[in-house]
């Protein structure tokens, strides 16, 4: 059976508390939850699907807990491996550059050889641009805590749905 793990910062506010959602929608048993301030190359390398949170900060750059993994990162072969992106942004106070961390670390993983899952609909958003954008998707989910509270909740069980029928 492969192996799922959801990877974010267990430090952070509001991400924590949407990856709480995501890990109950999907049930606690399965998957593995780890730490991405904590986990290293071989802990990481073990899953064959990952579900990774990430917000955006400091106009449109990835936040600064991720400044150890990233670097190494760019050594891993992560060929035959599915990736879900989802990310934490504000798409009235950052419009130019929302949720632009999704697409900052979906274009470091297809670089590396990993296969992108969890492609979402841009419709229901109000932005001017974004890095998470691939055509006329998102290459993940992008959360609104800010603008959208109240639909995180259906956006996160949607997805999950997908990314269960994706990872298969
Ligand atoms: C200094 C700062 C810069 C930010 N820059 C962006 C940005 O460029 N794009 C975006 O979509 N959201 C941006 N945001 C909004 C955050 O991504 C959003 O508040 C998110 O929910 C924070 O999640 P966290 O509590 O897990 O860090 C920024 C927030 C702060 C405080």
């Amino acid at each position: 059976m492969s192996k799922t793990a959801i990877f974010y910062s267990f430090h952070t506010n509001k991400t924590s508390k949407v990856s709480e959602k995501i890990i109950e929608v999907f049930g606690k048993d399965n998957l593995d939850i780890l730490n991405a301030e904590e986990v290293n190359e071989e802990s990481f390398l073990k899953y064959d699907n990952y579900v990774i949170g990430v917000a955006t900060w400091w106009d449109g750059e990835l936040p600064n807990y991720w400044d150890e993994f990233v670097p190494a990162i760019d050594d891993m072969d992560l060929s035959g491996k599915k990736f879900a992106i989802y990310g934490l942004g504000d798409q009235k106070g950052y419009p130019e550059n929302f949720n632009d961390g999704v697409g900052i670390f979906a274009d470091l993983i297809e670089s590396k050889g990993g296969k992108l899952v969890g492609f979402t609909s841009k419709e229901g958003y109000e932005y001017e641009a974004s890095r998470a954008e691939r055509g006329d998707q998102l290459c993940g989910l992008c959360i609104d805590q800010e603008n959208q509270p109240r639909l995180t909740k259906g956006r996160v069980e949607k997805w999950v749905e997908q990314l269960q029928k994706e990872f298969k």
